[in-house]
């Protein structure tokens, strides 16, 4: 956090309103604070997330946001505060990791290794059943699945094997960012998985009522949205149905859904204290503070959900209220800097 020397002639509000100075010394010290957060952002991710709302109230907190330099070297660059980060491969990486290490004062969000779990389909998952939810009002899954690294032949069998019905889900293994890695199927028999491309996750299918929930978490923050998802597969489907069919990104979809059209037992939230609870683990186990998790409810059940994906940075212009939510969120890491500051002195 950089302090500003020049001592505030007047009070001023959020609303830029002056009043009556009434601030004692310490309280006008801590306004001046200022808070500098780096970023390095596709330019998509740039679009959705710095938009004008929040770049003002950014900027009557004291926070303002820089633009990394990809062609030179990070630590030449700011000083900054806080990083924050989502851009593709393993040199951006490196170039992070190396960074934080010479700079141990910034907060960067988030440490790559941590992003790099939620990259493989595999790992993301992983640890997940474990968590020990007693008493949060509901039940957390994971669908069951496998990796099939070279050949989609041989792996009929071992679908078997493992115990995995149709239709599987095939989602492929890394999510590197490019619209293949959002590239899903729908595979109904055993001869059509010979068409899919390793390395891939298949994974089971989970009826669900056509409902998704999107937990958003911003630090400690959680906010939830429906999203339309795919139909559940009837009976009758699965046996009449053969081959393999690449799944629309209906989920994706900018908008929530209202729940007044939807069957309420489709529709009810997941219950507070089991979000919580999961949020909490997760936030731990991964080392994350920006991600999302896909759940979705078993069809016919009321508590039992299932986790389907985790996404880091995710779109959060598309949650509600979420310049606000950064911004006590960024006011937050910058308040824990200056108690951190205060007792090393
Ligand atoms: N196991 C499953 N059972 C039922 N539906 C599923 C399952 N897995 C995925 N889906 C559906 O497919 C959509 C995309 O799957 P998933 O979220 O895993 O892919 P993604 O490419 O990581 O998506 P995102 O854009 O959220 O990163 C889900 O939102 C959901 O509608
Ligand atoms: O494109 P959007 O802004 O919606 O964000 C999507 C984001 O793309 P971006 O990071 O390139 O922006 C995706 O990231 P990658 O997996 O491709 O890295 C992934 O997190 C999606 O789940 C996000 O959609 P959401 O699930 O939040 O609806
Ligand atoms: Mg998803
Ligand atoms: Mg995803």
């Amino acid at each position: 956090m950089r302090d500003n020397n020049i001592m505030p002639k007047g009070n001023e509000t959020d609303d830029g309103e002056v009043g009556i100075d009434t601030t004692s010394f310490e309280q006008v010290q801590q306004q001046q604070k200022k808070l500098v957060i780096g970023y390095a952002l596709t330019s998509k991710k740039k679009m959705s997330f710095l938009q004008p709302k929040l770049e003002v109230l950014a900027r009557k907190k004291g926070i303002s946001f820089v633009s990394i330099d990809q062609d030179k070297p990070l630590s030449e660059q700011g000083p900054f505060d806080v990083v924050l980060h989502k851009l593709l491969g393993n040199e951006w990486h490196d170039v992070i990791e190396e960074y934080q290490q010479k700079h141990p004062e910034v907060t960067v969000l988030d440490p790559p290794c941590a992003i790099e779990r939620i990259y493989n389909r595999q790992s993301m998952l992983q640890g997940i059943a474990d968590i020990n939810l007693a008493d949060c009002d509901g039940m957390i899954c994971v669908p069951k699945q496998m990796v099939v690294l070279k050949d989609t032949t041989s792996s009929a069998n071992e679908v078997a094997e493992a115990g995995l019905n149709f239709p599987l889900v095939a989602k492929p293994l890394l999510v590197d960012g490019t619209a293949k890695s959002h590239q899903l199927f729908l595979a109904y028999d055993r001869l059509s998985l010979a068409e899919l491309e390793p390395p891939l996750v298949l994974q089971e299918f989970v009826n669900h009522g056509g409902v998704l929930f999107k937990v958003f978490v911003v630090g400690d923050v959680i906010k939830v949205v429906r999203r339309f998802s795919l139909p559940n597969v009837s009976n009758c489907e699965k046996e009449k149905v053969a081959g393999v069919f690449q799944f629309p990104r209906v989920s994706s979809s900018a908008a929530s859904v209202d729940k007044t059209d939807l069957d309420p037992r489709v529709a009810e939230l997941p219950p507070k204290p089991l979000l919580e609870g999961l949020v909490r683990e997760l936030r731990n186990r991964l080392g994350l503070r920006l991600f999302n998790i896909d759940m979705i409810r078993e069809h016919g059940s009321r508590d039992v959900f299932y986790v389907i994906d985790i996404n880091y940075f995710p779109g959060y212009g598309k949650m509600p209220d979420y310049e606000q939510v950064f911004i006590d969120f960024f006011m937050s890491l910058a308040q824990a800097k200056h108690n951190t500051i205060q007792c090393v002195r």
